[in-house]
């Protein structure tokens, strides 16, 4: 039986009486990719949060790299999860420069400091840089990257501690094409190396889906609408249901794409005799 690297049963989460996720079950094991899609307000946020253990859920039971969320103190499992996403992680300061803004990573902290680091680490920092295409902008301070040099920067922070489990929460959003496809061709990269950790990947947007994504889970309204292999998920049918509208989903090449249906062949009226 593969082994599970995130586990959630009957997982509810309320506030204030309103249902933010109700009975979200899924499991996530070693080796598998993973993308998280629904419309806004469907709770992905909120099953990320869970997933990064910065939450906990209202009902439920949920394991996390192989310990049970309630036993075990989270901070120790917390620096196993890496996590890029605009609402759960820290953005670098601006003045930082692009290599520290990665082996900081190391020392959980943002904006380097006086801690001296070792030169395997500055290394570790470098290669992850130039794995996401980002080695000649090492010196550049952050604030000073575009949007898409920005987002690959904290993907190569978050792998700094070489984390188990990785979350990315809507990697292109805001990006223009040219960004986008550059980060996806890494991403594509960094799916078929059999070294990376599991991840999950949030999306609004089928088109945003990396080649080498294996599982999808679709979310509607707190719950769980299809999950399991990616080319069973990712279907017309599933999606339509979970973005309430008639679409037409295309797979080319590992690249899904996604567009409103054509409306079918009008029916002829009734001829009305007088
Ligand atoms: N404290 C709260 N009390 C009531 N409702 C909340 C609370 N926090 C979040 N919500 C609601 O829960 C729903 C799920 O939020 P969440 O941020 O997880 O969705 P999402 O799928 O990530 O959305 P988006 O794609 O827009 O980022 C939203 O409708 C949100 O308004």
């Amino acid at each position: 039986m593969p082994e599970a690297v995130l586990r959630l049963e009957n997982v509810t989460v309320r506030r204030d009486g309103v249902h933010l996720l109700r009975n979200v079950n899924w499991v996530v094991n070693q080796g598998e990719r993973w993308v998280l899609l629904g419309p806004n307000g469907a709770g992905k946020t909120t099953l990320l949060q869970i997933a990064s253990s910065r939450l906990f859920p209202t009902a439920g039971e949920v394991d996390l790299l192989g310990e049970r969320m309630g036993r075990v103190n989270l901070q120790d499992i917390r620096y196993r999860v890496g996590v890029v996403s605009p609402v759960l992680s820290d953005k670098p300061p601006n003045h930082e420069r692009v290599l520290d803004a990665v082996v900081t990573a190391g020392w959980s902290v943002l904006g380097r400091g006086r801690e001296e680091y070792d030169e395997v680490d500055l290394k570790r920092a470098a290669d992850l840089l130039s794995q996401f295409g980002c080695r000649s902008l090492s010196e550049r301070s952050f604030g000073t990257l575009s949007e898409g040099e920005r987002k690959r920067v904290q993907i190569a922070r978050a792998l700094m501690t070489d984390p188990e489990l990785l979350l990315l929460d809507e990697p292109a959003s805001g990006l223009d094409l040219g960004a986008r496809e550059a980060l996806l061709r890494r991403l594509t990269r960094f799916a078929a190396d059999p070294g990376a950790p599991v991840t999950v990947l949030v999306s609004h947007h089928v088109e945003e889906i990396p080649v080498g994504v294996t599982h999808a889970l679709l979310l509607r309204r707190g719950e769980v609408l299809a999950a399991g292999p990616a080319a069973e998920v990712l279907v017309s049918e599933h999606l339509s249901a979970c973005f309430g509208l008639p679409l037409e989903v295309t797979a080319a090449a590992g690249r899904y794409s996604a567009r409103l249906a054509a409306p079918g062949p009008r029916r002829p009226s009734a001829s009305v005799s007088a």
